[in-house]
């Protein structure tokens, strides 16, 4: 988990692109030396990292590895994720990640750090990521995918409430609790927006045109609209099985997918979907994102509001 994600050559779809445009971006974070080396409410069980005993290995990221673990305490179990990497960077994640308090959002409930590595003790998601659930079920019916969506956006608007844009929207930071609730999760591509533009980190299998095409797209959208954006995506892949702007048995190099994304007319939407279900597809994946649905009006959407 990086702000810059060239990083990602395990998954052939999850490329980056080329040099960000950086306008109007507060970035969240404290400079490294202004990081306190230990981040927890005092109130928290959770005062060291001797409180948690490592169960075992739930994934690995890009870098870093997310252990299942235990409070000797309380045996309350939580995830916690080591990451070897620039503190510049992460400490961006850890100070977003503690503001937020969202039963849409993955709870981050402290943040430690030593010379070389940041600890984040987050709440477990014990069904992992939607990208596993993907690949072990392939598809899911409209029904779950509608409950999923309004989930999504649920967390969206509590984020944008906040003015932060997530920037990295997709099946693999999309986590499942114990209840089948899916919660966003992995804030390392994320922002607070005062406006103008914002930056080009992220996936770019699930960047919105604007985003791998600011020139084209105009500058103005401070973000939003890329999430929204990538909710489509994401939705699309869960209806289909598989990633859904580039035709099946195409490369998926850079190319094909700034192609895909900022070429093609339209998306394809599968004619086998509802009408509501096809309309809330083309309302997220509306190439001008000054057209596109906001998270707002999507939450009162036929497909995504809650039944
Ligand atoms: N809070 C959590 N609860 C349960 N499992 C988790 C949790 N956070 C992450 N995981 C699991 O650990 C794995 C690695 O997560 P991590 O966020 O480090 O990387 P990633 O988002 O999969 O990839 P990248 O590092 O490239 O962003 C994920 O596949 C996920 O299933």
């Amino acid at each position: 988990m990086s702000l810059v994600r060239e990083r990602r050559h395990q998954n052939p779809l999850t490329l980056s692109i080329p040099p960000p445009h950086y306008h109007g971006i507060i970035p969240i974070a404290p400079s490294p030396s202004s990081f306190s080396s230990s981040s927890s409410d005092s109130s928290s069980p959770i005062q060291t990292l001797n409180d948690l005993e490592k169960l075992t290995i739930l994934g690995q990221g890009t870098d870093g590895t997310v252990y299942k673990t235990r409070h000797r305490r309380t045996t309350a179990l939580y995830a916690l994720k080591l990451i070897r990497s620039d503190l510049s960077i992460t400490t961006l994640e850890a100070d977003i990640l503690k503001r937020i308090e969202s039963s849409f959002i993955v709870k981050c409930y402290a943040v430690f750090a030593d010379s070389s590595d940041l600890c984040f003790v987050m709440e477990l998601m014990e069904k992992g990521s939607l990208q596993d659930a993907l690949l072990a079920r392939h598809v899911f019916p409209e029904q779950v995918i509608s409950t999923l969506a309004n989930r999504i956006l649920q967390g969206l608007r509590h984020l944008q409430e906040m003015r932060i844009v997530h920037g990295d929207i997709k099946p693999s930071n999309l986590l499942i609790n114990e209840n089948g609730e899916v919660k966003i999760a992995d804030f390392g591509a994320s922002r607070v927006v005062t406006g103008g533009d914002y930056g080009s980190s992220g996936t770019c299998a699930y960047m919105s045109p604007e985003r791998v095409d600011p020139e084209k797209w105009g500058f103005e959208e401070v973000g939003f609209a890329g999430d929204v954006w990538s909710l489509g995506v994401v939705v699309l892949e869960c209806y289909l099985g598989r990633y859904p702007l580039t035709k099946v048995g195409d490369k998926p190099d850079w190319a094909a997918l700034v192609c895909a994304i900022c070429c093609n007319e339209e998306v394809e939407n599968p004619v086998s979907g509802s009408l509501e279900f096809r309309d809330f597809v083309g309302r997220c994946l509306e190439k001008d994102w000054r057209k596109r649905g906001t998270v707002k009006e999507l939450l009162h959407h036929p497909f995504a509001k809650n039944r």
